[in-house]
């Protein structure tokens, strides 16, 4: 392996420990091309983070509808779930099973729906037990679910990060081979400005942002089907517009999807439907 210097590595690339150096005998710490196919038992095709900077809009929730709309569509599909300290994707999915460990690797635990889930939860002895971890430990262990996790062949693993922008969604932006993220928001001006944190956040580090989601956008009278938006209408269209990004979907405050959600039946939520999956895999596609 050839040393490379300070600033510049043996390939003439900047040395920043982003983006992707396609020289082998490079040690610059940038990614080689090759990064989806972490190991040789895994050969995943696109890696998606789905992200939103502010808590609780329903990052876990789009997640889950959008692995299961692609699921739906055929595809072999994965979740890792990077919110290490308040991870819920195993609830939406009704999981309980701990997931197994070979010699090669941890086994990821298949949903109903066969949508292949790592979750730190899966490893708690109950799930409502608190990791009371510092942000390196959280680092190590997203690390860890990419690196030591056999995922086999899937077309798409979608990663659910935590809220903020802290270590845990720059480990999952740095260290992962995204595609791109898919941005969360619900239409409150205070989740607007967190959540353009994000926006930014990904756009410094050269990920490209593949659309937004606006969640909780309105709610549907279930008498006359007439739309109510609470927190205003309009703003995820403005937002899309300045960041020049397409419009992944607009989902409605609808108690089923909570429901579904506490039952561990996301998967059966008809709201996967309103989003723009052709929409994303042509994105992705390109
Ligand atoms: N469109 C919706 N309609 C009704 N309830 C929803 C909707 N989206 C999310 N919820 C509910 O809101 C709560 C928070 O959702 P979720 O856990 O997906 O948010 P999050 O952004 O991932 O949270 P965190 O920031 O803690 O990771 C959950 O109880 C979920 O069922």
């Amino acid at each position: 392996m050839t040393e490379c210097g300070n600033t510049t590595c043996g390939c003439g690339e900047e040395k920043c420990g982003q983006g992707s150096c396609n020289d082998e005998n490079c040690t610059c710490g940038k990614e080689s091309s090759d990064k989806k196919n972490n190991n040789e038992l895994n050969h995943v095709k696109h890696v998606v983070a789905v992200m939103s900077g502010k808590g609780g809009v329903g990052k876990s929730t789009v997640t889950a509808l959008l692995a299961s709309a692609f699921r739906k569509k055929g595809f072999k599909v994965g979740i890792l779930d990077a919110d290490i300290t308040g991870p819920s994707i195993p609830k939406l999915f009704g999981l309980k099973d701990s997931p197994k460990s070979t010699g090669c690797g941890l086994l990821p635990v298949k949903s109903t729906e066969s949508i292949e889930i790592m979750s730190l939860n899966l490893f708690l002895p109950s799930e409502d037990e608190p990791v009371i971890w510092r942000g390196p430990i959280i680092s190590g262990v997203i690390k860890q679910f990419w690196e030591e996790v056999i995922w086999g062949d899937l077309d798409y693993l979608f990663v659910d990060l935590p809220p903020g922008t802290g270590d845990a969604p720059l480990t999952v932006l740095q260290s992962l081979p995204l595609d791109g993220v898919v941005i969360v928001t619900s239409p409150q001006d205070l989740a607007n400005m967190v959540v353009r944190k994000a926006i930014k956040m990904a756009e410094k580090m050269d990920i490209p942002i593949l659309g937004i989601v606006e969640n909780m956008s309105y709610v549907q009278c279930p008498d006359c089907g007439k739309k109510i938006f609470p927190f205003g209408q309009g703003k995820v269209e403005l937002m899309c517009q300045e960041f020049k990004v397409p419009l992944l979907g607009i989902l409605p405050l609808e108690p089923s999807v909570s429901a579904f959600g506490d039952q561990g039946k996301i998967g059966e939520s008809a709201s996967s439907d309103l989003l723009r999956t052709d929409l994303l895999l042509e994105i992705l596609e390109k």
